[in-house]
């Protein structure tokens, strides 16, 4: 279902600089969509006449299929269902404190001063910010501001949240908890819309790719689509994604297997063609159909130690002696994931679960779930990627646990549960404390091999 369209959109400023020709776009309701495009294409402009910010020249903007009314009451209507996040913090945070930035739109929307009080607690608990909600927004870092703008709009609890370059100055870490508040939100069923000139980021993020160049629209798509343009990202000052590119020279060395296309690392690692066939020497006894164990380096993913047997099939020995042999592996050393939903934390669990369970390794996401892992003194190995990072750990034998709330928990779950079913991988995967409505283990139970 379309939620926002454009229609032949025409935007320039007083000035006189064109910064939008003839743009048409259908956004789908709950969708991810990047917009990408190098400086100056027409991302923000196009981003401020989305909310009525901007009127545009020619054309039009509908909302639900509506065209939208530059009127005050219209305006604030849109405004409330498309939220912008700024791509500087700065433009959007003026209140003397943290809580009353974030009670300003819920205030505007005339709601009593109870449910403001309700709604910015709740706001600023999910942002993790609760502890800072009487400092100045002054004095906070760049990333603490740019959760405080995002509060702000989740505030208003919009259908839309679009967000300008919303990893811009952010550390790697500070750039996934923003990340991860946006897979919630659209977990929630938000429709997200992000602009970005980052193609690691919208190719491993986005539902669907918008691409811009000199205020038009230049291509539309998947990002697998997109990024197979490789004459249009040129044209728009962009480069294929690392992970693309990884895979293409592994494709060129024969080392991948046919018609994937990876988006992250651990479909990159998929991606590679279990090594089947071996070229070694073998003592004149050997017949061609024997089975022989070999030695073989299997680094973490070995069952008991770095190396073991693999016992392999002889299919063919040559003159001089030389035999091609097949592996026949059946099964890597799995490990576990475990997520605890730390919305239902009540003191005190994570030290006897990581005891209990033998945990190996810790991740945290979300800012909550950081800070209750920092109260229990629990050091944790992941705080950036959690459930690529999970899923790798595992797939090596270790035993995860990823610390989340709400709706994060169900984004793991989905995202870990379609990996295992895609790989054809089994790997014990459970939510550790779930709720009343939800089942206690969601193992994927497919069979195993390499
Ligand atoms: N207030 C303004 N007055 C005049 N021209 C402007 C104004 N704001 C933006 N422009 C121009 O409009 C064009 C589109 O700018 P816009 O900021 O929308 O691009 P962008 O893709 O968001 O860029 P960036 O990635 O650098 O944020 C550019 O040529 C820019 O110089």
């Amino acid at each position: 279902m379309t939620i926002l369209e454009t229609k032949n959109l025409t935007f320039s400023y007083p000035d006189g600089t064109v910064a939008l020709e003839d743009i048409s776009v259908r956004i789908e309701k709950g969708k991810k969509i990047a917009f990408v495009g190098r400086n100056g294409s027409g991302k923000s402009t196009l981003f401020l006449s989305m909310n009525g910010t901007h009127r545009p020249k020619k054309g039009e903007i509908l909302f639900h299929g509506k065209s939208l009314k530059y009127d005050s009451k219209s305006l604030r209507e849109v405004r409330k269902n498309i939220g912008i996040v700024f791509q500087n913090s700065d433009d959007q945070i003026f209140a003397p404190t943290i809580y009353q930035d974030v009670a300003f739109g819920p205030t505007n929307l005339g709601y009593s001063k109870e449910k403001v009080q309700e709604i910015v607690h709740k706001t600023l608990e999910y942002v993790g910010l609760m502890h800072l909600k009487d400092k100045p927004p002054h004095h906070l870092s760049g990333g603490q501001k740019k959760r405080v703008a995002i509060a702000g709009i989740v505030a208003m609890d919009p259908e839309i949240i679009i967000l300008d370059e919303p990893l811009a100055n952010l550390d790697p870490v500070g750039a996934d908890e923003v990340m991860d508040l946006l897979n919630e939100q659209s977990y929630f069923g938000k429709t997200i819309i992000i602009s970005t000139h980052d193609v690691d980021l919208a190719y491993s993020w986005a539902d669907y790719i918008f691409l811009m160049n000199e205020h038009k629209i230049i291509s539309e798509g998947t990002p697998e689509e997109i990024f197979m343009e490789t004459e249009k990202l040129k044209a728009a000052h962009l480069r294929r994604p690392a992970t693309l590119e990884i895979y293409e020279e592994i494709k060129r060395r024969g080392m991948a297997r046919n018609n994937c296309c990876p988006r992250d690392i651990p479909d990159l690692v998929h991606a590679l063609r279990s090594q089947h066939l071996l070229w070694v020497d073998v003592t004149p006894e050997v017949k061609e159909g024997d089975y022989i164990n070999l030695g073989v380096f299997y680094g973490e993913y070995a069952q008991n130690s770095d190396y073991e047997a693999a016992n392999c099939k002889v299919l063919h020995i040559h003159d001089d002696g030389l035999a091609i042999v097949e592996m026949d592996r059946k099964a890597f050393r799995a490990g576990s994931i475990g997520v605890y939903d730390t919305a239902r934390y009540s003191g005190g669990e994570f030290t006897e679960i990581i005891k209990r369970d033998g945990i190996e390794c810790v991740g945290a996401m979300g800012k909550k779930s950081k800070l209750l892992a920092e109260k229990e003194d629990i050091y944790l190995d992941v705080t950036a990627g959690v459930i690529d990072r999970s899923i790798l750990n595992a797939l090596a034998g270790q035993r995860c646990l990823i610390l989340t709330h709400g709706g994060m928990v169900h984004h793991a779950m989905d995202r870990i549960k379609a990996y295992l079913e895609k790989s054809g991988i089994n790997i014990p995967v459970s939510i550790i404390n779930p709720g009343a409505d939800e089942p206690v283990n969601q193992e994927v139970t497919e069979s195993m091999t390499t």
